[in-house]
């Protein structure tokens, strides 16, 4: 909460993070979204304190972590999983021995940590690669590593740095698949950061968009996509501009059932013509954005008739 964070260099000052709020609910899956320099790194590293804020108050659970003495903080600490981007592996150890490290600073016993280590390594999948070194695994398995080795102690909080972006296409959704059954399976709540937006559709309850060291809009993901002038919305579905005349760009927020632009010629005889857009399924709803060209002597009253539905309708203009 209120969360301030300047860097101080030699000749200037950097502010990195200028009074930001978030809320993560328990057991969501919250992604924070921004270009690069957004202060999303920044964030991530305020969270779990590796980066004292220069103000404001990280809680987790109830508790304000920037109030702790050392001790308890360290402690607090083995609550929140961190998983990075490049996923930061001894290349000396094994597999197994990468997930047993956290364990072993614990001072967890041999038998129960070879146990414990097992487990992890069967949750994320890689049972059978126990004794492989990191140079022998894919990027995927490389970030399974990294998940169960940031799942060793526990913790309530996974916190996600670009947990994807070095991975491709299908190695990337099925690390979210991952991260989407641990948060279900677990109640684990995670705080992903990333720059690519179809990670929030694919697997974030809720979102935030940083620009500049603030934060620009956060909430549901559903929620935003269907507030009017969401930025969210822009962003998961990008309209090429048009310069088509009637123009409209029409958000669904939610599924519907009836066959609304047929509907649309029926009761008001005019013309659609859809332009382009997309639909896909977030947070499962199927969700979207198109850019339709309506035309008639009715127009009106069908964009009105469209408002009355629940579809964002915006004309360029009006
Ligand atoms: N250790 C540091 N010292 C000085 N300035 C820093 C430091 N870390 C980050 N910054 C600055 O703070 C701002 C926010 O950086 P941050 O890395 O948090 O952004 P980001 O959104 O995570 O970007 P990226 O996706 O590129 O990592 C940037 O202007 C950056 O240059």
């Amino acid at each position: 909460m209120g969360l301030r964070k300047v860097y101080r260099l030699k000749d200037r000052e950097v502010l990195a993070l200028d009074d930001v709020d978030l809320n993560v609910r328990q057991g969501e899956i919250f992604g924070v979204v921004g270009q690069s320099g957004a202060g999303k790194s920044t964030l991530l590293r305020c969270v779990n304190l590796l980066e004292r804020p220069t103000q404001g108050t990280v809680s987790v659970d109830g508790e304000d972590l920037t109030a702790m003495r050392p001790a308890r903080l360290r402690a607090a600490r083995r609550r929140i999983g961190m998983v990075h981007q490049h996923f930061a592996l001894l290349s000396s150890r094994t597999v197994a021995g990468n997930v047993a490290f956290p364990l072993e600073v614990a001072g967890v016993a041999p038998a129960q940590r070879k146990r414990r280590v097992m487990e992890l390594l069967d949750l994320v999948g890689l049972a059978d690669r126990a004794r492989a070194y990191p140079a022998q695994l894919s990027g995927g398995q490389k970030q399974r590593v990294g998940i169960a080795r940031a799942l060793a102690s526990e913790p309530k909080v996974l916190l996600s740095d670009e947990a994807t972006s070095a991975l491709d296409p299908a190695t990337t959704e099925s690390i979210l698949e991952l991260l989407g059954d641990l948060n279900r399976e677990l109640g684990l709540t995670i705080l992903l950061i990333t720059h690519e937006m179809d990670v929030i559709k694919r697997i974030c309850d809720s979102a935030a968009i940083m620009e500049a060291g603030s934060v620009r809009e956060a909430g549901r993901v559903l929620d935003l996509i269907g507030t009017p002038g969401s930025l969210l919305a822009r962003s998961l579905f990008p309209l090429p501009p048009t310069d088509a005349p009637d123009a409209v760009a029409l958000t669904y927020p939610r599924s519907y059932d009836e066959p609304l632009m047929s509907e649309l010629t029926r009761k008001f005889d005019v013309d659609v013509n859809v332009l382009g857009g997309a639909v896909e399924t977030v947070s499962g709803q199927s969700v979207g954005r198109l850019n339709v060209q309506i035309r008639g002597i009715n127009r009106d009253a069908a964009l009105d008739y469209l408002d009355g539905k629940g579809l964002l309708v915006e004309v360029a203009g009006r």
